[in-house]
């Protein structure tokens, strides 16, 4: 049965055929005709006039968008994004759609079929946008690889409305369609950090991976007046393009973000990525030999990212400053370092704050805001406990307020004491774990403040005694020179009498 189908299907594809080439025939011989009796001058003129008359009845304008242009091989950007404008709404108006898979499976964008329309509208004019196919005509059997199909989008409007496509509507699709593209592409982390699996022949300096971090502003633990002021800035920034270019500043912003480990900086970056959906370069500043270097690799970044230089102050001695620290360190604070290294570098990264830095770098125009991370808040704590445990409140809140006002605990601490350890952990297990965490925080610092007070007051009772003694030695000093004078005054006197 089902055969029987298939076989009238084809015989009326077979019918219809056997008609059209007729047809073609007749029109094949029509334009034979045409070329062997009409001289060349006049085919000339008859063509001429022909267009002419066309162009009085036909009172529309085509324009043709190749997908390919130039050399053939390179696709162009037009074509790419007005398809990617004219995606948004086939995907609404179209019957025919073309799935595209794109960033490694996972997502599914559809576009308009071959020789779909589709409508559009525009400041009250209306426009078609037509997409076309043309499959080469292949009669002899060729040895060399086929010529692919050649696809073109088409624009048509009515020829009064010339002026407003040309001076606005196409810039609208083609802004519109960088948008689009922006907003959909996959971000990539750039690093400029050569491992050994780096291509000597690679084209940039830079290597990356698809950038798949998830935070955004929403999780991420911190005070929301703090997070509204910063989102809106960005915001404000990245639509600010005309704005750069009237008074003659470079579209680029810098931002310093400083606090202790683990409180969020990284994580925030993230989210500022994810927000803008721009790419992220990772600039690690160890690896740069030299200026030349660090300039082709700022040259070599794409428009649309965000370029992080993390532990600037740890990464880069841009002025100096730093060896003259180290050179002022004395022997024993060297060897102490070289003892406990982990330590030392601890204690570095402890002094990562806004005051250690190079003023050169943190002046205002490199870095225009400046973002201090810091212990976690009681506003801070209430986001990480709506994300790991999607809790808005519990009666353990009250106390976890007062020991977080108590002592300094990292958002990053207390998230990994709020995230579940098993099966069995309940809110209340989590939050009872962060409260004694929190209380032998706040033990630890009594203990070390009152290590650190007896150790000062030690220091201070060595000091008195020191100076006592100073002041003692002084005394005998003095005593001795004393009668050195007395006995010169004596000698002296002896000598004037
Ligand atoms: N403010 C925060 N909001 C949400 N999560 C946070 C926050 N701060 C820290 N975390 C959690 O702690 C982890 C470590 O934080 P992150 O790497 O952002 O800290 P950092 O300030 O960059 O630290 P470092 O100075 O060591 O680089 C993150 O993966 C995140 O899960
Ligand atoms: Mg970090």
């Amino acid at each position: 049965m089902k055969k029987n189908t298939n076989a009238i299907m084809l015989f009326t594809i077979r019918e219809m055929m056997a008609g059209a080439g007729s047809t073609l025939a007749g029109l094949m011989v029509a334009k034979a005709m045409f070329q062997n009796y009409f001289p060349y001058d006049l085919r000339r003129l008859i063509k001429r006039y022909i267009y002419k008359i066309m162009n009085l009845v036909y009172p529309y304008i085509n324009i043709r968008f190749p997908e390919y242009q130039g050399d053939g091989f390179h696709r162009s950007k037009a074509f790419a994004t007005i398809e990617r404008y004219l995606n948004e709404n086939s995907s609404k108006q179209a019957k025919h759609l073309k799935a595209n898979i794109v960033h490694d499976n996972q997502v599914i964008v559809l576009s308009m079929a071959d020789h779909e329309e589709v409508t559009d509208e525009f400041q009250g004019i209306k426009l078609w946008w037509t997409s076309n196919c043309v499959t080469p005509n292949r009669q002899s059997i060729s040895f060399y690889p086929t010529e692919d199909a050649k696809r073109n989008l088409m624009l048509t409007f009515h020829k009064k409305h010339m002026d407003i496509v040309s001076s606005s509507y196409l810039k609208h699709v083609l802004e519109e369609g960088k948008a689009i593209t922006v907003k959909e592409r996959q971000r990539k982390l750039y690093t400029n950090n050569k491992n050994e699996n780096w291509n000597r022949f690679a084209r940039s300096n830079w290597s990356h991976v698809a950038f798949e971090h998830p935070a955004t502003f929403d999780t991420l633990a911190l005070e929301p007046n703090k997070k509204e002021e910063i989102t809106k800035d960005l915001i404000r920034f990245t639509e600010a393009k005309d704005y750069y270019a009237k008074i003659g500043k470079a579209w680029k912003r810098g931002y310093l973000l400083y606090g202790p480990p683990g409180t969020g900086k990284s994580t925030m970056i993230a989210a500022m990525a994810n927000l803008l959906k721009y790419d992220v370069y990772d600039l690690e500043l160890t690896s740069v030999k030299d200026n030349t270097e660090l300039r082709k690799l700022l040259i070599d970044t794409s428009s649309k990212s965000i370029i992080v230089i993390e532990d600037i102050d740890c990464s880069l001695d841009l002025t100096g400053q730093r060896e003259k620290k180290e050179e002022k360190k004395t022997e024993a604070e060297k060897k102490e370092e070289k003892a406990h290294p982990v330590k030392a570098e601890m204690k570095k990264r402890e002094e990562n704050n806004n005051s250690q830095l190079d003023p050169a770098l943190i002046r205002r125009g490199r870095t225009d805001m400046h973002i201090e991370l810091s212990y976690c808040s009681f506003e801070a704590f209430k986001i990480l406990a709506k994300n790991y445990l999607d809790l808005e409140s519990h009666n353990l809140f009250a106390r976890i307020d007062n020991l977080l006002n108590e002592t300094k605990m990292t958002p990053a601490d207390v998230a990994e004491n709020l995230m579940p350890k098993s099966t069995e952990d309940d809110e209340e297990a989590c939050l009872g774990r962060l409260i004694n965490a929190l209380e032998d925080a706040k033990t630890k610092a009594e203990e070390e403040a009152k290590a650190r007070a007896e150790e000062e007051a030690k220091a201070k009772e060595e000091e008195k005694l020191k100076a006592e003694k100073e002041k003692d030695k002084e005394k005998e000093a003095n005593g001795k020179e004393g009668v050195e004078i007395t006995n010169s005054v004596k000698e002296n006197g002896d000598a004037s009498h």
